[in-house]
């Protein structure tokens, strides 16, 4: 018999339940008894969702981060927040934020504000995690409660369970040296606490757990790989059952590793690494249970059933009951439920599954594993026709598309002439002052704007009183941008609900849900649109918004696109073709909106590729062949203008220095990029480049509520003109304002035109 399993299911609630309550908590509308009941509700809803599993998860939930409840559980918390005396959750809060809640204010002489701690992407995807701060000092000690309190409301609903916890190399690995000690050199004292961890988690009666080691899928050099080997031996003796998890991708020259630590299970991804299973098996000792991830937790697609089980039929003979089954990786990634969509095209709807959805597979699967395929006939039936109409719909395949991609050549990426011949041109048509400030696009998305937008989608409001809405909104934003003196100004986008899903909204070859919400941190969420077909931009995205800003200024306005690449590593996308091609597909669109803005006469146009380095796939190895289309892509969609149109990109991210090549190759004539928490040290990446065009680098870090100086900006953006020469320099924020409030946004503006006007004074 196989054994089904889940390796973690999405916490944020069919309807962001989670989003709300801890907004609402963090305003001091609720309490935290409050805000503690609904973590215990969404709990039980999950478990009801997996009651058919034989191994439902248990610690997946989490009031914001799983990284950071292992950093509490291991009793790791930065320097800064020990010693606070309020509730144990306010502190987290405050490491998550960098904010005390309301009901902390009560400490705020003694211990109330401080810095947050720093977020990063978990591994390849648009999640993330709260990186864990190392010093040479770090001590650990346990601290099981939150996970014997979920594990004790499982046991008590009769969920059969397998705790979760991120594994102790991960942990290692994916958190920062804040003093420049080697972090491997912290595993013999991290390792008893994970022991004591496990043994306390036996003795309530636990036989399995998860421990996640996705580090697994990437090159190890030989400390990590001894690392792995240490630590497992040493949690051998514990009295659990280690299922080893590993996601995301191969496990390649990691297979012997993997098969061969001391556990009693692995887990592998067979979406990312089918290949690699048979071999894997080869290696795999025969007491071992191997876990197979055999529906993708990270797209929406529904399995082909049938090919999966021609696959896995013979590997069940082989295994017997030592086969698990499983999505690839937790379902954190993909939405809750299907069956909430009201509004979505019913044979698209026929094509999808959500996490809902996935399990009702993953539960056929093991049926028919178990029974044979006629136990489960009609399902498969279905599932083989769903897949019939995806792969013969004619809304899928537009010839037209796939030939104009086709036609794509090098000459087509490519600017008129080289930046040193353009600069001049442009810089006579703008008429800028040196040190030139602008923003990164957005402005603060008010409650106003979202109830607006939510009238307009529920009929309450029509399209031109939703026009107007969002037209004030603009005029506002400008109205601030000339009072602040900003010099390239940008129109707010307020009328779009993310920088993605507007744009898929509006392509065809896109469908969107209403409720396909997934985490992005925190009680911050996006619902990826969904990419089903060839795209095609069936009229212009933004030029209309564009134009009527421009009419209300006379400063150069910004027209503001989302990049391809972006587009594609933020939505949900076909696995019928290669994504590259998809991502030429876009570029071809976005180039149409491009040389549509340049013709209704927007001088300077930003195509934002914040998504670019995260896509950057987990191994080296591969990671040329992606760079390469990429930046092809990119290039495809931007320079096809004149030498006198700017172009502008955006990265919020700070590391660049192994992708640097392929960076100064989109060739844009302006980067802005973010370096305000990394002091300046990213700089260090274009100047050994010597990075031949113009830069913003973020000076003020719009992820913080503080308020940044003027002397502080002053002060990192004369450190950048020790690198850069200062005729190439930008002065703008790290990340677009959407977050943030306009009382905040203002004053940290006005210090920052101030930074500018020092800089032109003392070195212009
Ligand atoms: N796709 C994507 N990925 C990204 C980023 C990004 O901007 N986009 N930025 C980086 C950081 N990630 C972020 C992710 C989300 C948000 C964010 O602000 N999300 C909003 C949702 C944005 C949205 O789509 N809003 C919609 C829907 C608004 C909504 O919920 N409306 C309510 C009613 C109005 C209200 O909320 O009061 C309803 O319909 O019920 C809109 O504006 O139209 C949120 O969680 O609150 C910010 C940063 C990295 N990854
Ligand atoms: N133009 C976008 C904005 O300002 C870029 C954001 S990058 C996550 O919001
Ligand atoms: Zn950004």
């Amino acid at each position: 018999m196989v054994t089904t399993h889940n390796l973690g299911f999405p916490r944020i609630g069919a309807r962001r339940e989670l989003k709300f309550g801890l907004e609402s908590y963090w305003k001091g509308q609720s309490s935290i008894a409050e805000l503690q009941q609904l973590g215990r509700t969404l709990r039980q809803q999950n478990w009801a969702d997996q009651a058919a599993l034989d191994l439902a998860p248990v610690g997946d939930f989490s009031f914001y981060d799983q990284v950071l409840d292992m950093s509490f559980t291991l009793g790791h918390l930065p320097e800064r927040v020990r010693g606070f005396h309020g509730e144990a959750l306010d502190n987290y809060f405050r490491v998550a934020r960098g904010r005390s809640t309301p009901a902390a204010e009560a400490h705020a002489a003694c211990c109330a504000g401080v810095a947050a701690g720093e977020m990063t992407k978990w591994f390849d995807t648009n999640y993330h995690y709260i990186v864990p701060e190392f010093t040479a000092t770090t001590e650990f000690k346990l601290d099981a409660s939150r996970l014997l309190e979920q594990l004790a409301e499982a046991q008590a609903r009769g969920v059969k369970t397998k705790p979760v916890i991120v594994g102790p190399v991960t942990y290692l690995a994916i958190g920062k040296s804040k003093d420049g000690s080697n972090r491997l050199d912290l595993l013999p004292r991290l390792l008893p606490v994970y022991a004591q961890l496990l043994d306390t988690l036996a003795a309530q009666g636990v036989e399995w757990v998860q421990i996640d080691e996705p580090q697994l899928v990437t090159e190890l050099d030989a400390d990590w790989q001894h690392a792995f080997n240490t630590a497992y031996h040493l949690l051998k003796t514990c009295k659990v059952k280690l299922l080893l998890a590993t996601y995301f991708g191969q496990l390649q020259e990691n297979a012997y590793l993997a098969a061969n630590l001391p556990v009693a299970g692995l887990h592998v991804d067979a979406i990312n690494d089918r290949e690699g299973v048979q071999p894997l098996i080869n290696l795999l000792p025969a007491h071992k249970v191997l876990s197979l991830g055999v529906i993708n937790g990270r797209n929406i697609w529904k399995t082909d059933l049938t090919a999966t089980l021609d696959w896995l039929e013979p590997l069940a003979q082989q295994l017997g009951a030592r086969l698990w089954i499983a999505p690839s990786c937790s379902l954190l990634h993909v939405p809750v439920d299907l069956a909430s969509e009201q509004q979505l095209d019913a044979e698209i709807q026929s094509w999808l599954a959500f996490a809902r959805q996935k399990l009702d597979e993953l539960q056929v699967l093991a049926q028919a594993l178990n029974h044979g395929r006629d136990a489960v006939r009609a399902a498969l039936d279905a599932n083989q026709a769903a897949l019939k109409s995806r792969r013969a719909s004619p809304r899928v395949n537009q010839p037209a598309v796939k030939l104009a991609v086709s036609k794509i050549t090098r000459d087509l990426g490519r600017r008129e002439s080289s930046y040193a011949q353009r600069a001049p041109k442009q810089a006579a048509l703008l008429q800028l002052p040196p040190f030139p400030t602008t923003t990164i696009g957005s402005f603060p998305q008010t409650a106003e704007i979202r109830q607006a937008r939510s009238d307009f989608k529920a009929g309450r409001l029509d399209a031109s009183a939703y026009q107007a809405v969002m037209q004030a909104e603009i005029q506002r934003a400008v109205r601030e941008q000339e009072a602040l003196g900003l010099d390239v100004l940008v129109h707010g986008e307020a009328e779009r609900n993310d920088m993605v899903e507007y744009f898929g909204e509006q392509l065809e070859g896109y469908a969107f849900s209403q409720f396909g919400w997934v985490q992005s941190y925190g009680s911050r969420c996006v619902k990826p649109p969904i990419l089903f077909g060839d795209i095609r931009r069936p009229q212009p995205m933004t030029v209309a918004w564009t134009r009527f800003a421009q009419s209300l200024t006379s400063k150069p306005m910004k027209g503001m696109l989302t990049g391809p690449v972006t587009i594609l590593n933020w939505s949900f996308v076909r696995d019928d073709q290669p994504r590259s091609e998809s991502c030429l597909q876009l570029a071809l669109a976005i180039r149409q909106e491009v040389l549509d803005l340049e013709q209704a006469g927007v001088r300077v146009i930003q195509i934002d590729e914040a998504a670019l380095r995260e896509g950057l796939p987990l191994r080296r190895t591969q990671w040329k062949t992606y760079l390469d289309w990429a930046v092809e892509s990119f290039r495809v969609s931007a320079n096809g203008v004149r030498d006198e149109t700017q172009i502008h990109t955006h990265m919020c991210y700070s590391e660049f220095n192994d992708i640097m090549a392929s960076i100064a190759e989109m060739d844009a004539d302006v980067i802005t990029i973010e370096t305000s928490r990394s002091d300046m040290e990213l700089l260090d990446a274009f100047d050994d480049f010597s990075y031949p065009n113009e830069i913003g680098p973020g000076v003020y870090d719009i992820h913080s509520p503080n308020l940044p100086s003027e002397q502080h900006m002053v002060a990192l953006m004369k450190k950048a003109a020790e690198r850069v020469p200062a005729e190439r320099l930008w002065v703008n924020p790290d990340c677009g304002l959407k977050t943030r409030q306009w009382p905040e946004v203002i004053p940290a503006l006005k210090h920052m035109v101030a930074a500018a006007k020092t800089l032109r004074a003392e070195l212009a």
